[in-house]
């Protein structure tokens, strides 16, 4: 696999010149983060002539990200704002005949659906709803719109408690928790038992009618072409919570309310959409194995359920995003390959091609996968355009004729002139432990010289099925602006390669993942430019885990940054908030039942080997590996005088990169450690 591409790319960087510094630019450094602007959720009108997207910037003084949508043709004039202001406006939607949007914003202090006539400009929230919408869907003659909600159930009742005396001061009072999930990594405050809903209401307002009903959650709504029924997904066994991924499709008739149950296979059976003719359904999923990792399939059945196809054999890669071509005879869906975010499209036989590749996110955080895109009837789409060089930026295109991939914005155009930026190139290495060969990206500072020696930086991705790729990333950016080299990787765990890579650590994780890091380390030392007295590690989630797990194997790294890890699988499966899908997923037993097992491939297990001096970096409110994780990280190492400190970010979940000041400590942080030793 790839050996010609190795054969082409390392003398092509070895041969690459110096990086030159351009002395009327600046390096991009910690308040930049403050000007860049993303370009999200690009929704192309049906005639394909305009597209409306959702523009993300960032406020100093509040700290606060804050969207708008815009608007610009596809030939790019007329570009101008459809909303303005520091608040939050997203998820447009353009009605079947492209006379209106529809879309959310909380302008008017909750979270409402609004609706938008496109020819006048006259806009009206045509919703009072007490918890926020999701999930817009217009009915296919534009009178109606679906849209979820999440409920909240019954809350229960254990004690009779006196009320306080009149004027009484009295301290808060208890939570009461009694549901399976009580808590989800970014909300801060306990849940409430609540239930999401499918609703229809007037595209002109009105009363909203609730279509479904029980303790169960419904999602993924979708309209028949013929706008008498609908598709959704749910999992009505009475069991989703403890017995998680078992959702199916059921097709619910508007006016009589009846439902049918199309699917029957344990897995998860995700976005069903019926195809323009009205003769099938595709959906994307799995037969569930029961594995950490398991790839998300494209299947397409007859409107009963019959003649269940997997379309996507040939692809080898997750499927996700899909959308009905208007002839319905192929799909566009999202993918990711070698760590690269792509748009594809199949046809019905399972033939595909790539459509657009470089599709990037919103995200000001780390180099992760993802981005957004939406076609129209005659072919022309909009994508969300990355680049490892600036934020997301709009780009337009055509298929099936292949006009070639137009950017239509440049929303950081003065930022990208001004500032000098680390210059991010690939590579690929040969596993020491067998064939797989290991993909990854060196970020050079911006006035690097490869006659000079670096510090270097080896920055691991969690999930930890998940991937990175040569996609902007401020949070490595700033690292590199401060004079190290970083390293990124798709160590084997990674998306986007292959099943077999992917699934390589199912139930076997950390394992032959820290031989590719490592491999990728020794690549990057040999070509030269490393001072190996100065090589550091960090990495968040299961980043986190691979990095304490490296600590105590080696002592090669003369620090280490382990941010928001897992140490202890037993304790994470107990206190992490998806814990019945961690528990049943990631591990063949409970950890009772067989501690060994937990025990063995928790970085804990290594803590008596490592002498490197280790921070340990967390949210104050994540619950997704919670704050006890890396505290008995930081313990075990105080109790055996390792140097070691903790640092907790205040008001942060498990996404530190979520706001822009917590994203700028974490690398202060992390910057600050590494520069001690
Ligand atoms: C599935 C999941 O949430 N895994 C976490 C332990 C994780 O590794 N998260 C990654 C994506 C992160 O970088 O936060």
């Amino acid at each position: 696999m790839k050996k010609l591409l190795i054969l082409l790319l390392v003398p092509l960087f070895l041969a690459s010149p110096d990086q030159k510094v351009d002395a009327q630019k600046t390096n991009f450094d910690y308040l930049d983060i403050y000007d860049l602007q993303y370009v999200d959720d690009p929704q192309i009108s049906p005639d394909g002539n305009t597209i409306i997207y959702v523009r993300h910037q960032f406020d100093v003084m509040t700290d606060r990200r804050y969207t708008n949508l815009w608007s610009i043709s596809f030939s790019g004039d007329n570009h101008k704002p459809i909303t303005s202001g520091k608040l939050g406006y997203g998820t447009p939607v353009w009605s079947p005949d492209g006379s209106r949007i529809a879309y959310t914003s909380s302008e008017d202090g909750s979270n409402q659906v609004f609706v938008r006539w496109m020819d006048s400009g006259a806009t009206s929230s045509i919703t009072n709803l007490t918890h926020s919408p999701g999930n817009l869907q217009w009915s296919p003659d534009g009178t109606q719109l679906l849209f979820t909600i999440n409920i909240p159930a019954e809350q229960p009742k254990i004690a009779n408690l006196p009320s306080p005396p009149e004027g009484a001061e009295w301290t808060e009072g208890a939570t009461v928790i009694d549901q399976v999930y009580y808590q989800a990594d970014g909300s801060f405050d306990t849940l409430e038992e609540s239930y999401s809903h499918i609703y229809l209401i007037s595209a002109e307002g009105g009363a909203p009618r609730k279509l479904t009903d029980g303790n169960y959650d419904h999602s993924s709504p979708s309209w028949a072409p013929d706008g008498g029924s609908i598709l959704f997904t749910a999992d009505r066994s009475g069991n989703a919570d403890l017995d998680p991924n078992n959702a199916q499709i059921y097709e619910m008739n508007i006016e009589s309310g009846e439902m049918t149950q199309i699917t029957n296979k344990r897995g998860p059976h995700g976005s069903p959409k019926i195809s323009p003719d009205g003769q099938y359904i595709a959906y994307t999923g799995y037969e569930d194995q029961f594995v950490g990792y398991q790839l998300t399939d494209l299947y397409i059945m007859n409107r009963d359920g019959s003649n269940l196809q997997k379309i996507s054999d040939d692809l080898d890669m997750d499927v996700s995003d899909i959308t009905w071509a208007n002839d319905s005879r192929s799909l566009y869906f999202r993918y990711d390959e070698e760590g690269n975010s792509k748009l594809g499209n199949i046809r019905l036989n399972g033939d595909y091609v790539t459509v657009a590749s470089n599709l990037g996110t919103s995200s000001i955080g780390r180099p992760y996968g993802g981005g957004a895109y939406s076609v129209a009837d005659n072919g022309r789409f909009a994508i969300s355009l990355g680049s490892p060089d600036r934020p997301t930026e709009l780009a337009v295109g055509h298929f099936p004729t292949r006009m070639a991939i137009t950017q239509l914005t440049n929303l950081n155009e003065l930022f990208t002139e001004s500032k000098n930026l680390g210059v991010t190139t690939e590579f690929w290495v040969d596993s020491s432990v067998d064939d797989f060969e290991i993909h990854g990206w060196i970020l050079t500072p911006p006035d690097f010289d490869p006659s000079q020696q670096y510090p270097m930086i080896l920055e691991i991705h969690g999930g930890p099925h998940t991937n990175y790729g040569p996609r902007f990333t401020p949070e490595l950016q700033l690292m590199a602006s401060k004079g190290y080299v970083v390293v990124y990787t798709n160590p084997r765990g990674s998306t986007s390669y292959s099943t077999e890579f992917a699934s390589y650590i199912n139930q076997n994780y950390p394992s032959e993942d820290h031989n590719d890091l490592m491999d990728a380390v020794d690549y990057v030392v040999d070509l030269g430019y490393i001072d190996e007295d100065r090589l550091y590690i960090t990495g968040g989630s299961g980043g986190g885990v691979l990095s304490s797990w490296a600590i105590g194997k080696t002592d090669r790294f003369a620090a280490a940054v382990v941010a928001k890890p897992v140490i202890n699988w037993y304790s994470f499966v107990l206190t992490a908030d998806m814990y019945p899908f961690f528990a049943k997923y990631w591990f063949t037993e409970y950890p009772w039942d067989d501690p060994e097992q937990y025990l063995e491939r928790s970085p804990i297990s290594l803590v008596g080997n490592v002498t490197t001096p280790t921070m340990l970096l967390v949210g104050e409110y994540d619950y997704r590996t919670p704050v006890s994780e890396s505290q008995q990280y930081y313990q075990a190492l105080k109790l055996r005088g390792v140097d070691a400190s903790m640092v907790k970010i205040s008001d942060s979940s498990h996404s530190i990169a979520s706001t822009p000041s917590n994203l700028i400590r974490k690398v202060a942080y992390i910057l600050g450690w590494f520069e001690k030793y």
